[in-house]
């Protein structure tokens, strides 16, 4: 088969392939970028694999960078863009699961592709647009199949993040799993245990991400694989349901835990936790606490200016695009967005008078200075007070004097 016009990324790094071609070296395309191509869709980036040891690609190319040596990888940087060449290889010995022992260099394209995980990412593209099929992914990709390449026991074994890479082909291509491919998965499930957090993370996102999450939802429940990931063994029940719940994909990474938070139904604390457990950055953890506890005021129809005013248009949106999914949601975002607009201020220091005023007006400094600050503040997002200077310096002063 071959490909008449081929997408402008591929013509872009063509030079690269010429240049190991001309020294005699093999070289192609493979990868998700082929793979993607040959569904019609947008490619991100383009993976180059050589005949060429990787110190023989080093001398070829003025500017590399070692981004992977040890397994074969070289990035070669061409006008700004890098390439990701490695050299064909095979791989021995997994014993831990993930990481080859070692890592054998060999001169034959079909010998590398051999070690892949899915035929449908073991195609070769040629600079000429012929493909490389030596394992029917062509048939496989036309029929919207994934499934291992040989023996899916093998390439488990190999990498046990491949069973979670199968669930999220699954929902990003609306692909069916190939019945032994799913007895694989079935049998390895507990190999994902020995797998960083970081990676499942980045592999389960992906599958909520992708446009039928019910689709990897459903083999990763049906499976199991879901009871060998942090925490989830406790929420089968939930998960199920969210299963048979959504429509489509979540349109980012704060939206994909949120839901998980408020189809768990989870306290602020929990939230926390199984944020900490998947290995996530403080800075998701407080963005799905905040958006959680938005969907819960959608759901329950008590969305009032302080909530607003705590979690901003960008979580507001994602929390109302949470409650859709749920069929919980009571309120259209632009109504929400148009209530946050019109709030009197969107931050502390847009308060018409700040610490400073107040020690001016005689206020000494310390805890009721803060507390007289969070006072107007929160009078202010409600609409009991203007935000003008001199309202809310008397009000300052009537409530420190209230309060003593
Ligand atoms: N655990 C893995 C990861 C990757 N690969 C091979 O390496 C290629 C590139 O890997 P990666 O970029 O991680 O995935 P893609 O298939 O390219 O998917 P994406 O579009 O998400 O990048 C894959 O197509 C596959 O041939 C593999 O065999 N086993
Ligand atoms: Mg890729």
């Amino acid at each position: 088969m071959k490909i008449e016009t081929l997408p402008e990324e591929f013509i872009k790094a063509r030079p690269i392939i010429d240049t190991i071609e001309a020294a005699g070296y093999a070289a192609y395309y493979v990868g998700g970028s082929v793979r993607d191509t040959l569904l019609g869709l947008p490619i991100h980036d383009v993976d180059i694999a050589t005949s060429a040891y990787p110190e023989e690609v080093k001398a070829l190319f003025k500017r590399t960078v070692d981004t992977g040596i040890e397994h074969g990888t070289v990035m070669i940087l061409d006008h700004g863009t890098g390439y990701e060449t490695t050299t064909f290889r095979t791989e021995s010995g997994y014993q831990d699961y993930r990481r080859p022992d070692s890592v054998k260099f060999v001169r034959s394209l079909k010998e590398d592709l051999n070690r892949r995980d899915f035929t449908i990412n073991a195609l070769a593209l040629k600079t000429d647009g012929t493909i490389i099929d030596y394992f029917d992914g062509l048939t496989d990709l036309a029929e919207h199949r994934i499934k291992a390449v040989g023996d899916p026991e093998k390439r488990f074994n190999e990498d046990a993040l491949r069973m979670m890479r199968a669930v999220r082909f699954a929902s990003q291509l609306n692909f069916e799993i190939d019945p032994e491919t799913i007895e694989g998965i079935k049998h390895h499930g507990p190999l994902l245990t020995k797998i960083a957090v970081e990676r499942i993370h980045v592999e389960f996102v992906k599958m909520l991400l992708g446009q039928w999450p019910s689709k990897g939802l459903d083999v990763f429940m049906a499976t199991g694989l879901y009871q060998y990931c942090p925490d989830f063994k406790a929420y089968q029940e939930q998960l199920n349901h969210l299963r048979d719940q959504l429509k489509r994909g979540l349109s980012n990474e704060t939206a994909v835990w949120t839901l998980l938070a408020s189809v768990f139904d989870l306290s602020w604390k929990q939230v926390n936790q199984l944020l900490k457990d998947w290995k996530s950055a403080n800075q998701l953890i407080e963005d799905v606490q905040v958006a959680t506890q938005a969907v819960s005021a959608i759901s329950n129809h008590s969305v009032d200016d302080w909530l607003l005013y705590q979690t901003g248009s960008e979580l507001l949106t994602i929390a109302n695009e949470v409650a859709q999914q749920l069929d919980v949601f009571a309120y259209e975002t632009p109504d929400l967005l148009n209530r946050y607009q019109v709030l009197q201020i969107h931050s502390k220091k847009e308060l018409a008078v700040s610490g400073q005023d107040l020690m001016s007006a005689g206020i000494k400094p310390g805890p009721q200075l803060g507390q007289a600050l969070s006072f107007l503040e929160r009078q202010v997002v409600e609409n009991h007070l203007n935000n003008q200077t001199q309202e809310l310096l008397s009000a300052a002063i009537k409530f420190l004097n209230e309060k003593a």
